[in-house]
């Protein structure tokens, strides 16, 4: 019914601002009313001040005199923060926490459900048992949403909570700027002074001697005022070359837990409910192609999806699997025009640190084989090389070795998380 509504509102509104600002609208009924529920503040101004007499009456057409109808925010996107835990900054400190990033949106799947786990522990007890809490993995899994999350969730329980989140970059760039302006004294209270410090990928301290150095003192004041600090790094933070090691077994005092890549069916419910927040309803193939597709990270997921109902719209097109393959076939030209066959050999050869001669040689041994098939596939993957050409580029080995390794990485690559990051460390060195 209220699809008809929405088809009802064309009559009066434009197809493009309804599909902008009306259909992603959650509608939920009870009884005889109808609520509507925006993700955030822009949409509640925009529907109340422009749409919401059409859609009343749109709904009383559609539904029946006797329907009232009422807007209001979308409750999990907005936890309940008084005004003032929002925006005052207290002793100074901006919480820089997103409202956004709650656990409420955050999904669960293997790869991540240890790490859920303890951001849960550590935001609903007033003294954690694992403090400090390290969260580590690779690009766009999830690291920044649950500090986000833990912030808001401390913030909802107690609203006098002084919870800080930083960037490692902004923490440099402020000690710098304290350096030069000689107010080290300052900049050293301010962070000693909060009673959560929420700080993302620490491995920007790798050779910052005298930031580290400052953030090694702050770190043991805070946990020795049994401070809550929860960290992020882009890797098991004994790999982060550059990183002092009293800080790095300092950091393993609490707990350190990783995330992982997500698996084949989280990466389905992901871009399924990622869709609806985005306003449209994904078919079952459409995401199983997707999920198989990008297989490694969220953020690639997210952009897919927002890729597609930017297509759609102005197209007007519909969403199903023949429209996303043509869409997301562009979306993958970019990096084919940047990437070439030889460039995946040198480049993964040097990930493994084994010789190109070797990559492209007829070695059978294991450590040979495997970045060999990996080269094939993301040849196959990111050029527009036909399987023979590919086959060509290895030593002029058949066609039919080059599908077998294809076949054989893609069905790896499903339930094998490490080869997955192999997979994308490889993918981020061709496209830096
Ligand atoms: N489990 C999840 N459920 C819902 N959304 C997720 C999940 N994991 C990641 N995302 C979304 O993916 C995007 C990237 O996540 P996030 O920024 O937290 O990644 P990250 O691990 O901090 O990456 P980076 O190291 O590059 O900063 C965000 O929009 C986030 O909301």
């Amino acid at each position: 019914m209220w699809e008809h509504c929405l088809k009802r509102l064309e009559a009066e509104i434009p197809k493009n601002e309804i599909l902008l600002w009306i259909r992603p609208l959650e509608v939920s009924i009870e009884s005889n009313h109808i609520s509507l529920l925006a993700s955030n503040d822009v949409v509640l101004d925009k529907i109340e001040s422009l749409y919401f007499k059409s859609i009343s009456a749109a709904i009383k057409e559609i539904f029946g005199q006797g329907y009232s109808s009422s807007i209001k925010i979308h409750k999990p996107y907005v936890p309940e923060i008084t005004e003032q835990a929002q925006s005052t900054p207290k002793n100074n400190i901006p919480s820089n926490i997103d409202h956004r990033f709650v656990f409420d949106n955050f999904i669960e799947g293997r790869s991540n459900t240890i790490a859920l786990a303890a951001a849960l522990q550590t935001a609903q007890t007033p003294n954690p048992e694992f403090n400090p809490l390290l969260l580590y993995g690779s690009t766009g899994l999830g690291k920044t949403h649950l500090l986000h999350s833990i912030g808001n969730e401390i913030l909802k329980n107690n609203p006098d909570e002084v919870v800080c989140y930083l960037h490692s970059e902004i923490y440099v760039n402020e000690m710098v700027k304290a350096i030069q302006q000689k107010s080290m004294e300052l900049f050293k209270q301010k962070y000693r002074s909060v009673t959560t410090l929420l700080i993302d990928d620490i491995q920007f301290f790798a050779r910052k001697e005298r930031t580290q150095e400052e953030f090694f003192h702050t770190f043991n004041y805070l946990l020795e005022g049994q401070k809550r600090v929860i960290i992020t790094c882009d890797r098991y933070p004994k790999e982060v070359n550059g990183l002092e090691s009293r800080l790095k077994s300092r950091l393993g005092w609490g707990i350190v837990v990783p995330i992982d890549p997500p698996d084949y069916e989280t990466r389905v419910v992901i871009l399924k409910e990622k869709a609806k927040h985005l306003g449209f309803t994904l078919d079952d193939d459409v995401a199983f192609y997707i999920a198989k597709q990008l297989n490694s990270n969220i953020r690639e997921l997210e952009g897919a999806l927002s890729t597609l109902k930017a297509n759609a719209f102005f197209t007007g097109k519909k969403i199903d699997l023949t429209y996303t393959k043509q869409i997301l076939k562009e979306l993958f030209k970019v990096n084919h025009q940047i990437v070439s066959v030889e460039n995946i050999q040198k480049t993964t050869a040097q990930y493994y640190n084994v010789k190109l001669s070797e990559l492209l040689g007829k070695s059978r041994k294991r450590s040979i084989v495997r970045p060999r098939q990996l080269a094939m596939y993301l040849a196959k993957d990111l050029t527009d090389k036909s399987y023979p050409e590919i086959g060509e580029s290895f030593g002029g080995r058949d066609h039919t070795t080059v599908l077998h390794a294809y076949k054989k990485m893609d069905e790896l690559l499903s339930e094998n998380n490490d080869l997955n990051e192999d997979k994308q460390k490889i993918v981020n060195k061709l496209t830096e």
